[in-house]
C-alpha cells in the first residue's frame, strides 16, 4: 500500500519511527489543494491514517478540512484515526477560525485537534505524528490481524498530509525531546488500545 502521488503537486515521503523494537516505515502524501485539484481527485481510501489541516487565519480552509473529515469518516476509512491540525499559530492576531469551532469539529468527527506553528518549530508536530501513527498501529491490530501480518502492516502505516506545511524528518528530535515523544506516544498508544476496547 503505497501512496502515489496523483498529480504533479502531490508530494510523498517515506520515514521510518520505532515501535518496540520494531521499525515501522511510514508512507506520507501530501496532497495538493490547488485549483487544478480537488480533494474529489485524491484517492484517500487506501490510508491508515490522516493529518487534516487548515490555516487558523483562513476560514476556506477550515470549510475544505471539515469537508474532508465528513469523507474520511463516510468511507471505508470510517475507523482511520485523524488528526485535525490548526496551522499557523504564530497568526493568532489575525486567527479567523475559534479554536471552540475547530475542537467540536474535531469531536464531531472523532478525531484530535491541535493547533501549530510549521514556522516556529516541527516538535510539537512530531509528537503528534508518532502519536498518530501509533494509533494506525492500534487500529490495525484491534482488527484482529495474526501477528505475523501485523509485522508486515507495521511497515505499511500510510497517511495522508492535506497540505500546507512541510514535513522534515521524524528522527530530528533531540534525545530529550525524543524520551517526551516516546512517553506521549505510550500515551496515545494506551489511550487507543483502550478507547477500542471498550
Ligand atoms: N507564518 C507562517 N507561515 C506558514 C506556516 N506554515 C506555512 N506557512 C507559509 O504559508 C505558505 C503556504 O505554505 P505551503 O506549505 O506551500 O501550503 P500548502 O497548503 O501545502 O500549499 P499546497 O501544497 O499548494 O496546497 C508558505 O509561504 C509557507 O511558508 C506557519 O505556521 N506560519
Amino acid at each position: 500500500m503505497l501512496c502515489k502521488p496523483k498529480v504533479a503537486t502531490d508530494i510523498s515521503y517515506q520515514t521510518t519511527v520505532k515501535h518496540e523494537d520494531t521499525p515501522i516505515k511510514v508512507d506520507i502524501l501530501d496532497t495538493s489543494h490547488q485549483d487544478e485539484c480537488q480533494p474529489s481527485c485524491h484517492d484517500v481510501y487506501d490510508a491508515d491514517a490522516f493529518v487534516v489541516v487548515y490555516s487558523i487565519t483562513d476560514t476556506t480552509t477550515f470549510k475544505v478540512a471539515q469537508d474532508e473529515l465528513g469523507r474520511i469518516r463516510s468511507g471505508t476509512t470510517a475507523n482511520a484515526p485523524i488528526l485535525l491540525l490548526g496551522n499557523k499559530l504564530d497568526f493568532e492576531h489575525v486567527r479567523k477560525v475559534p479554536v471552540e469551532e475547530a475542537q467540536s469539529a474535531a469531536e464531531a468527527a472523532s478525531c484530535l485537534h491541535v493547533e501549530v506553528s510549521a514556522a516556529e518549530g516541527h516538535t510539537p508536530i512530531i509528537e503528534k505524528l508518532h502519536g498518530l501513527f501509533l494509533d494506525a498501529i492500534a487500529s490495525l491490530c484491534h482488527r484482529g490481524r495474526s501477528v505475523k501480518r501485523r509485522k508486515s502492516l507495521f511497515e505499511n502505516v500510510s497517511k495522508k498530509l492535506g497540505s500546507v506545511f512541510r514535513m522534515r524528518s521524524l528522527e530530528d528530535s533531540s534525545s530529550a525531546a525524543a524520551e517526551v515523544n516516546k512517553q506521549k506516544m505510550m500515551q496515545v498508544f494506551h489511550q487507543s488500545a483502550n478507547r477500542r476496547s471498550v
